[in-house]
């Protein structure tokens, strides 16, 4: 089973290598550090035209009604911001959990973006892109640059790290869903880490922070870096739920998710420091420069 459907455009997952929390800005936003990375692994989008000004999304999961879905308003922003005369039909296969820390809706979003400004040959440049996408999420900017990287501020100052290495990621998604906003509230969370630096980072530093208020508050959460961690170091990705191992190769990555609790989902991917989205955008161009 390859990462994500044929034929359409790839909504990858990101990884949290680590998460720290800084400090925290006037209006209550708190400013992090972390490192992004891809995992060939995530949802699929498929767009058909549709008639001037209309934009829906006519397949995607129950539980995410369309007027609430990312993918409506990016399209609706790009149309806008734009002013072009187009419509869009859009289905969003969902593989992705949401509430799970793998950005499956910042994600959708950014793809929505950079995949209109494609087939409708809007012209947008990345930068103009990346602007529109922090409207919709702190985490839709990095999906639209593409390239691995080191996040300040609220996730919007990106540096590319693209040299990162890829191993397999065995994730687990415990049976639980976590609002962003829950453990971001929660009084005991660390909220003033000492800055590090890439260095620190490519040395070994960093955690993440929500790990322990998400042990407390979630126990699914803890059995699941627990069982992760008799296989290789365990860690939360985002604010969770889903947690994460590295492994050098990927039956190693497999081995650790054959004996999962009963009902518990998990998969195994390889992490990329090019998002997939990129190779995809770039198939596009070469089919044209063919054509
Ligand atoms: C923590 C991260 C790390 O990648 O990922 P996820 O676990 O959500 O994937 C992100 O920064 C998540 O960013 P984003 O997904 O845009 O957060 P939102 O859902 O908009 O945030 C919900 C709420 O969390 C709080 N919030 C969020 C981000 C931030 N830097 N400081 C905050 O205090 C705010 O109260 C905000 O209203
Ligand atoms: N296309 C989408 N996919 C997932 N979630 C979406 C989408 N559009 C809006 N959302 C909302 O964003 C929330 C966060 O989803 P998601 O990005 O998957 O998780 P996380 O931020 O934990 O990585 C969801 O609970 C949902 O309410």
């Amino acid at each position: 089973m390859t990462g994500f459907e044929s034929d359409g455009w790839p909504a990858p997952a990101k990884l949290n290598l680590f998460l720290h929390i800084i400090g925290r800005r006037a209006d209550g936003y708190h400013l992090l550090q972390t490192a992004f990375q891809f995992l060939d692994y995530g949802d699929t989008l498929h767009f058909d035209s549709a008639p001037w000004g209309t934009v829906s999304r006519v397949e995607g999961p129950e539980s995410l009604p369309e007027a609430n879905d990312l993918c409506v308003h990016a399209a609706r922003l790009l149309l806008r911001e734009t002013g072009l005369h187009e419509g869009v039909r859009m289905r969003l296969n969902k593989r992705l959990p949401m509430g799970g820390g793998l950005g499956g809706g910042s994600s959708d979003a950014a793809t929505v973006l950079v995949a209109l400004n494609s087939l409708w040959r809007a012209g947008l440049s990345v930068d103009e892109l990346a602007v529109l996408g922090l409207a919709l999420g702190a985490d839709v900017p990095v999906f639209v640059r593409g390239v691995s990287a080191w996040a300040e501020g609220v996730g919007e100052c990106l540096t590319p790290l693209p040299d990162l290495p890829v191993p397999w990621y065995a994730v687990i998604k415990p049976p639980v869903s976590i609002a962003t906003v829950d453990l971001f509230s929660e009084p005991k969370l660390t909220r003033d880490c000492a800055p590090i630096t890439i260095r620190d980072f490519l040395s070994g530093a960093g955690g993440n922070v929500f790990e322990a208020v998400a042990r407390v508050r979630y126990p699914a959460v803890a059995v699941a870096l627990d069982y992760l961690s008799k296989y290789a170091p365990a860690r939360l990705t985002g604010t969770g739920a889903c947690v994460f191992a590295a492994f050098v190769d990927v039956d190693s990555a497999r081995r650790a998710l054959h004996d999962l609790p009963g009902g518990w989902s998990g998969f195994v991917a390889r992490g990329c420091n090019m998002s997939p989205l990129q190779d995809r955008l770039r198939t596009m161009s070469v089919g044209r420069g063919a054509a």
